[in-house]
């Protein structure tokens, strides 16, 4: 007779959620048998490149294309012009704005589409837009948000000039998108006349951009005969990407296949559309044969998606203690010349209303303003789940400014504002309910594991040392975010629910497939998505194949960003489970000849209650889902869920670092940096921290070089990674990461989201780190990137960078 396996083996064979499971991607990514866009080859494949502007604002005069269509191996050359019969020269962007696809005579930011060239391969493609000629009349550009609402400044978008109405209400002036306001406006402004104490701030976030690894493109194929269009893209939402193509090219979604393969990064990169697709696309079913365009390096960089470029002024009002009692923000947001901005809420900007913060503030006011300039278009969340790492970084330096004015610890005013574990669910003056926190605990782990008064002792020391080389400084973060886009009442994508979806099929020997909306772009969903349905659906991990990314597959979902595939897609996972759990609990009972409520789920079986040797594994119930299942009911063992969330996840987390910093030189040691994190129920403990070394990284990019400079003209200075920078294992600094458990109340495991935190969280505490090396020279705020240049001139403006 065969030996029932032990609870503990059969827990270890499940592999379930709570499991550092090793990750079934990495042995092909570190063998190279990944399969990226750029692998994909067609027969009589085409490769598209485009003409680009070398100017940030100009007329076109004319464009000649025929030296170029007379070069050998060329096919075409696509300009605006041929697009118009097709009446896609323009499209619709994410934001409720239009975008050129190619300029329609003008063009409005440096390396805008002009032309695109397609030719037999990338070299002869290359050459021959070189032959493309263009005649400029160039204009004056305006790259300044505040500059581009002076009466006299150049107009951007004469297609719209004269609407005094955009996608989100008044426009004051041709170069203005919108004005949003939320909160209540009349209550702030009395708590801040009635206020013991003010705190005024101004504060950049510079325009920076998501840069991974593998940029963005798509091979596109038209078949003339059957009238199907595939498409392989590098997108984080396939299926929207469906939608959008059958919007433009009146072919039924049925007839369009887009396919996600491997993506070597995404970090918000790639939810747009962006005129290459669009273009290939075309392309493709004018010539009938497939057509591939891929980015270089610096097209991504200066015309794909950046993230930021919010110039904040942020104002507290407290009382003597440091209680605060209300929050003023304004932002002047550049969108640049499109309002392409990738932002899933209803909301024009985002989430950023999420700026309370980890702190009981009972009044609140913010208002955003969007403007046109001359810089490339986009918006999207980098590794942040849409303006949320923008209004953490306002609210935590806003803190330590409040902190620092009032002469209070910048931890001990923290613990005096933190909502309570007892506060949630938290109704917040901006009309958020925060589902679920326990702040203090989280940040006292925290002060624990640095030694905090050590540091600060230390810290002084160094400080009553003329002859000192090192300022030291030290920063904390508390913050809260809000992830898992999102009930669809608050968020859509062109009208469609921001729900996500999961299909689970189990087959006669008890192994399964599950497909899934969202699409992984290195997060590890194959590894992780499959502990889920181990979990709750008793199968084993490695018997379940995860599949996402092909629309002709997978149910239809809105796709992978802000930190949203575990909050909706996960509760679709166990739903979908949960489902199936009960088809086979019915199953059991009939092949037990018990009542269904006679059993007992115990991780891989069914067992009757009170009768521990009468039970029927998974494994069992699958094979008789085929063969013997109670009259009436259907064979087969299968359960789709679609997944529309009652609210966000608000994961949150206390970060510390700790920093030395050269007064002579600039150049700054990271010594420390603590991260814990809460992101409730733990799926895969090793991944979410990979997910937070990959953050942190990011949020240390930001924070210490990241930047898209422009110069007057709009110039695009520093589109190559000789100058943006990407830090490598030789600038990361040493991450120490910790975490508490606090359940999502109203997801069905409890869990929230993560990967977005680390970036989220860190990027503050980097510059709250670095002011407060300056603090006690009387320095409040320090704008990013803190390079060894920046901080050398802060230095030097105090006098202190002598010897
Ligand atoms: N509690 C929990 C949570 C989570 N998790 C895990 O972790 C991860 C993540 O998750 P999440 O948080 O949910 O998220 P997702 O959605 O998946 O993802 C997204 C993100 O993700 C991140 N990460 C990453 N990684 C990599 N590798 N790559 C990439 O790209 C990336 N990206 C980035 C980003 S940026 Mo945006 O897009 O900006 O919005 S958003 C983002 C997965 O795997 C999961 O499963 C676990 O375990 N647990
Ligand atoms: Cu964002």
């Amino acid at each position: 007779m065969e030996t029932i396996p032990t609870n503990e083996e059969r827990l270890a064979k499940l592999e379930g959620m709570g499991c550092s499971r090793k990750r079934y991607e990495d042995p092909r990514f570190i063998q190279g048998k990944g399969n990226y866009v750029d692998d994909v080859k067609m027969p009589g494949m085409l490769v598209g490149v485009m003409v680009r502007s070398p100017y940030a604002h100009a007329r076109i005069k004319s464009i000649d294309t025929s030296r170029a269509l007379a070069h050998p191996g060329v096919y075409a050359v696509l300009t605006a012009e041929d697009l118009k019969p097709l009446k896609l020269h323009w499209m619709p962007t994410l934001a409720g704005d239009v975008q050129a696809v190619l300029a329609d005579g003008k063009v409005s930011f440096q390396n805008q589409e002009v032309a695109f060239v397609v030719a037999e391969d990338r070299y002869i493609a290359a050459d021959a837009a070189e032959l493309v000629e263009v005649e400029y009349d160039e204009l004056p550009a305006v790259v300044d948000p505040m500059k581009a609402l002076f009466p006299d400044a150049p107009i951007i978008r004469e297609d719209i000039q004269d609407s005094k109405v955009g996608a989100h209400g008044v426009r004051t002036h041709p170069n203005h998108i919108f004005t949003w306001d939320i909160g209540d406006k009349d209550k702030t402004d009395r708590a801040f006349d009635n206020a013991e104490i003010t705190v005024k701030q101004d504060m950049i976030y510079q325009r920076v951009h998501p840069c991974p690894l593998e940029t963005c493109g798509c091979v596109a194929s038209y078949d003339k005969i059957r009238g199907d269009l595939t498409v392989y893209i590098t997108s984080q939402a396939p299926h929207v990407v469906r939608t959008v193509v059958g919007m433009l090219s009146s072919i039924p979604e049925s007839k369009i296949r887009i396919i996600s393969p491997d993506i070597g990064g995404g970090f918000g990169n790639k939810v747009g559309i962006y005129p290459g697709y669009v273009c290939a696309i075309v392309a493709s079913i004018v010539l009938g044969r497939p057509v591939k365009w891929i980015e270089s390096r610096t097209e991504n960089l200066t015309t794909t998606a950046f993230a930021r470029d919010y110039h904040m002024t942020g104002e507290l009002a407290a009382d003597k203690d440091g209680k605060i009692k209300a929050l003023r923000v304004h932002v002047t947001a550049d969108h640049g010349a499109f309002d392409a901005c990738a932002d899933p809420s209803k909301w024009p900007a985002g989430m950023f209303h999420v700026v309370t913060g980890s702190y009981d503030i009972p009044n609140a006011f913010v208002s955003v303003d969007g403007i046109y300039t001359n810089k490339c278009p986009g918006g999207v969340s980098y590794r942040c789940s849409f303006r949320v790492t923008e209004a953490v970084y306002l609210i935590e330096r806003m803190v330590d400014v409040l902190a620092q004015k009032l002469g209070i610890d910048k931890a001990e005013i923290r613990f005096r504002n933190f909502l309570r574990k007892d506060q949630f669910p938290y109704q917040s003056a901006l009309g958020l309910e925060f589902d679920s926190g326990d702040y203090e605990p989280a940040l006292r782990k925290g002060l624990a594991a640095i030694d905090y008064p050590a540091m600060r002792a230390e810290q002084a020391a160094m400080r009553a040392d003329p002859t000192s080389e090192t300022l030291m400084g030290i920063g904390i973060c508390t913050f809260t975010e809000i992830v898992g886009a999102g009930p669809s009442k608050s968020c859509d994508i062109l009208g469609i629910g921001m729900f996500d979806s999961c299909e689970i099929r189990v087959h006669p020997d008890g192994s399964a497939i599950a497909r899934m909306g969202t699409i992984s772009q290195g997060q590890g969903h194959q590894t992780t998505y499959a502990q889920i349905i181990a979990s709750e659906a008793g199968i084993p991990a490695s018997l379940i194949k995860v599949e996402e990314g092909d629309t002709s597959t997978a149910p239809y979902g809105l796709g992978t960003y802000g930190s949203r595939s575990t909050p909706v897609a996960g509760a679709a996972i166990a739903r979908a489970s949960h489902k199936i759990r009960e088809k086979a609990r019915k199953i059991a009972a009939h092949l037990l000849e018990v009542s269904p409520d006679d059993l007992e789920f115990d991780l891989d079986r069914f067992v009757v209650k009170g009768a521990p040797d009468q039970a029927k594994t998974m494994k069992e119930v699958a094979w008789a889902a085929y063969n013997n299942v109670p009259e009436g009911m259907e064979m087969g063992l299968e359960a789709v869920d679609y997944y529309d969330p009652p609210n966000f996840t608000y994961p949150f987390g206390a970060y510390l670092c700790v920093l030395d910093v050269n007064r002579f030189s600039g150049e700054t040691k990271v010594r420390r940096f603590y991260a814990l994190d809460d992101c409730g129920t733990r799926i895969n403990p090793m991944i979410i921290e990979g997910q937070i070394h990959g953050g942190l990284t990011e949020g240390f990019a930001v924070a210490m070089g990241q930047q898209l400079t422009y110069d007057e003209a709009g110039n695009v200075l520093g589109g190559t990674l000789m100058d943006y920078f990407l830090p490598t294992s030789m600038e990361t600094p040493h991450w120490e990461t910790d975490f508490t458990v606090t359940p999502s109340p109203h997801h069905p495991i409890g869990a929230k989201g993560v990967a977005e935190s680390p970036h989220v969280g860190s990027i503050p505490c980097f510059t709250a780190a670095m002011v407060d090396a300056f603090a006690h020279l009387g320095v409040t705020h320090m704008n990013m990137p803190h390079n060894s240049f920046r901080v050398w001139q802060q230095s030097h403006a105090l006098g202190i960078d002598q010897r």
